[in-house]
């Protein structure tokens, strides 16, 4: 059996790999190249089981350390390089062993459905003097300068709403090109790759580690039909629906960067580390640049929902922010919680929120993370102030303090070029100060002492992981005809359901006064106050974890408090334990869950912080939004913390 001469067109000069399906991904089974003119490699391959030719020896000849490396690629799926580094030097396998390998895969890889972004045909063109392959070259080069190839397909697309350069710069030899939609490729010559019941060629694009990155890499395959598992009738088919298992593919994404965000280096972040994992993906992207603050606000109020089902913030956690009190000021804000789920690709200095919900503060591996996770229902929190409140109160997806912390957070703006360093040098200035905030504050708790928290963070936890907290099990409901998405499985859950307008009424207006079952705290504790800090993410910086008892949707918020009057003896070790959420179980810190919460300032200068953004010092109040917002989290939930067992 020969190989089809348009197939063999399309793969000429190039390497490609025998493989196999199997439960955890694609298995390679050899490795071939074919030469231009001669198809002989494909055959020998294709046919041998126990292949002679020289060019395979070579590549088994190494095979000791590449099994051990294919085993680590395998197991280290979605980790960042840090951790790849980790595990390939306990594998005694070194990144130059690696580099020598020039990227070729050696037979026993798997490359896991993790990693897949896209599985296509692979097809010729009719044309023999342009084979496929240079088309895709084509095609790679008008993606990158964000042309508009929207005509006939809207996957894989790039539009600059504003700025419109485009300038996707430094993608350097990444490999972004979607075949699937391209023009050239006539539907006959793609059903004779698709019906070639004996040589499927696919062609897959994975997401390959580069450095500290991950890039874009096409592999050609010839499918082996006898595989591993079942395969129904559409190979592609069953490639794409094994990579995004409960996933919405072909995200249509609004990509919101701020060009100051990140010391200035949002855009080129997003342009060179993230833009090419999504369009790999077959995402379509639309692109706005924000040009003041509060202009997400303003896109995000006004945009079209129905054109996106992602708002990806290329920023720091200030856009966010921005974005999510924009869709709650639209009179069809129902819909737009109901629509659309809010992510951010971590470009800025301060991505709490991606380090918690993508469990990375890497934009690469986010971009992977966006295609590939799970949309869940956070809990928001609802801030409210004399000043602002009657037209609209404040979200906030990430946290609110008062005292040392917001004083570091803000007063320390000059020193914005430090970075995140700046925030670290605030706290401990303040801290060492011992400088205090007094007030009074009440709350209603959901567990009071650290170990009702413990008990509360247990059965939610547990509660999150039987029911995965997946909202895409929403969506199938409500194909499935049931409207209220309550579910067929997890009934009661509160993530599996639609938001209605009662979701947003709050049950504690400001104007209504402090509640009867609303506790004080103790007056000698909050007259002194040092730190007061409330939060909804586990991560409030990259390598701070402030709330390590945070989850997506248990209906509270944490709160951490510490006496000003504490020595600075006891609050070294507390300080030092944030980077491990240790600190949380010092006796001088206060940790409880809460539902809503009082806080009446008694100075006349400070101020508060709402998710990094400045709040006046006014009386606030904040109670918790169940399950009010849509995003993406990491297999459906925040970074483990390990919580339980520190
Ligand atoms: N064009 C602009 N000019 C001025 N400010 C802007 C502009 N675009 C956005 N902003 C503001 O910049 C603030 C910080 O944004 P973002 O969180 O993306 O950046 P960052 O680098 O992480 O900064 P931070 O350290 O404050 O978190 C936001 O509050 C936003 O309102």
């Amino acid at each position: 059996m020969s190989m089809p001469v348009r197939a063999e067109n399309a793969i000429r000069g190039r390497d490609f790999y025998k493989a196999t399906l199997t439960d955890d991904g694609i298995l390679i089974t050899s490795h071939g190249h074919v030469r231009s003119g001669s198809y002989s490699d494909y055959d020998r391959h294709y046919h041998s089981t126990n292949a002679s030719s020289t060019s395979l020896q070579s590549i088994q000849s190494n095979n000791t350390f590449l099994e051990t490396a294919s085993l680590v690629s395998c197991v280290t799926c979605l980790s960042d390089t840090d951790n790849n580094d980790r595990l390939l030097r306990a594998a005694n396998v070194s990144q130059e062993q690696i580099r020598q390998q020039n990227g070729q895969l050696s037979a026993n890889t798997v490359i896991p459905f993790s990693r897949i972004l896209n599985a296509t045909y692979l097809t010729s063109t009719h044309n023999d003097s342009s084979p496929g392959l240079d088309s895709v070259g084509n095609d790679s080069d008008r993606l990158t300068k964000g042309t508009d190839l929207s005509n006939n397909s809207k996957s894989g697309t790039n539009h600059d709403l504003e700025d419109g350069d485009g300038d996707a710069d430094d993608l350097d030899d990444v490999d972004i090109s979607p075949l699937v939609g391209h023009s050239s490729f006539s539907n006959a010559s793609q059903i004779d790759s698709k019906n070639n019941k004996d040589f499927p060629l696919v062609e897959i694009t994975l997401a390959k580690p580069r450095r500290h990155d991950i890039v874009p890499k096409r592999l050609i395959l010839s499918l082996n039909q006898q595989s591993k598992i079942p395969i129904k009738s559409d190979i592609v088919e069953e490639i794409l629906s094994k990579s995004y298992q409960n996933i919405k593919r072909e995200r249509s994404i609004l990509v919101i960067i701020n060009p100051h965000g990140g010391k200035g280096n949002a855009k080129k972040l997003f342009m060179s580390k993230c833009k090419p994992i999504l369009l790999a993906s077959k995402c379509s992207i639309d692109m706005a640049y924000t040009k003041y603050s509060g202009h997400a606000t303003d896109i995000a109020r006004t945009l079209d929902i129905d054109k996106y089902d992602t708002i990806a913030c290329a920023s720091g956690d200030g856009i966010p922010y921005e974005v999510i009190n924009g869709l709650f000021q639209r009179p069809d804000r129902v819909d737009a919680f109901n629509k659309v789920a809010v992510t951010q690709l971590p470009c800025g200095s301060g991505n709490a929120m991606s380090v918690s919900c993508h469990w990375t503060s890497n934009p690469s591996y986010a971009a992977l993370c966006l295609v590939k996770s799970i949309e869940s229902r956070i809990d928001l929190m609802c801030c409210s102030q004399q000043s602002y409140y009657a037209s609209f109160p404040r979200l906030s997806f990430l946290s609110q303090t008062y005292g040392v912390i917001a004083e570091s957070d803000i007063n320390t703006e000059f020193i914005r070029w430090m970075g995140p360093a700046r925030f670290e040098l605030g706290v401990a200035f303040n801290v060492l100060q011992r400088k205090k905030y007094p007030c009074d504050i009440y709350v209603k708790y959901a567990a009071k002492s650290k170990n009702e928290l413990k008990i509360h963070y247990l059965a939610y936890k547990n509660r999150d992981d039987t029911n995965d907290n997946n909202e895409n099990d929403i969506e199938n409901d409500i194909e499935n005809g049931n409207r209220d998405g309550s579910g067929t499985g997890s009934e009661g859950s509160s993530k599996k359901r639609m938001v209605t307008e009662m979701d947003f009424k709050l049950k504690y207006p400001l104007d209504n006064g402090i509640p009867q079952d609303w506790e004080k705290i103790d007056p000698s504790i909050t007259d002194n106050l040092g730190i007061f800090y409330t939060g909804k993410m586990p991560y409030i910086a990259a390598d701070t974890k402030f709330f390590p008892a945070a989850l997506p949707s248990d209906g509270a918020m944490d709160l951490v408090i510490t006496d000003a009057r504490t020595p600075v003896t006891r609050m070294a070790p507390i300080l030092l334990g944030l980077d491990r959420g240790s600190h949380v179980l010092q006796p001088e810190v206060i940790h409880s869950k809460i539902v809503a919460y009082k806080l009446i300032p008694k100075i006349t200068s400070s101020l508060f912080s709402v998710d990094g953004e400045k709040f006046p010092l006014e009386p606030m109040q904040v109670e918790i939004l169940p399950g009010l917002c849509k995003t993406l989290l990491r297999n459906g939930s925040f970074v483990d913390t390990e919580f339980d067992s520190i």
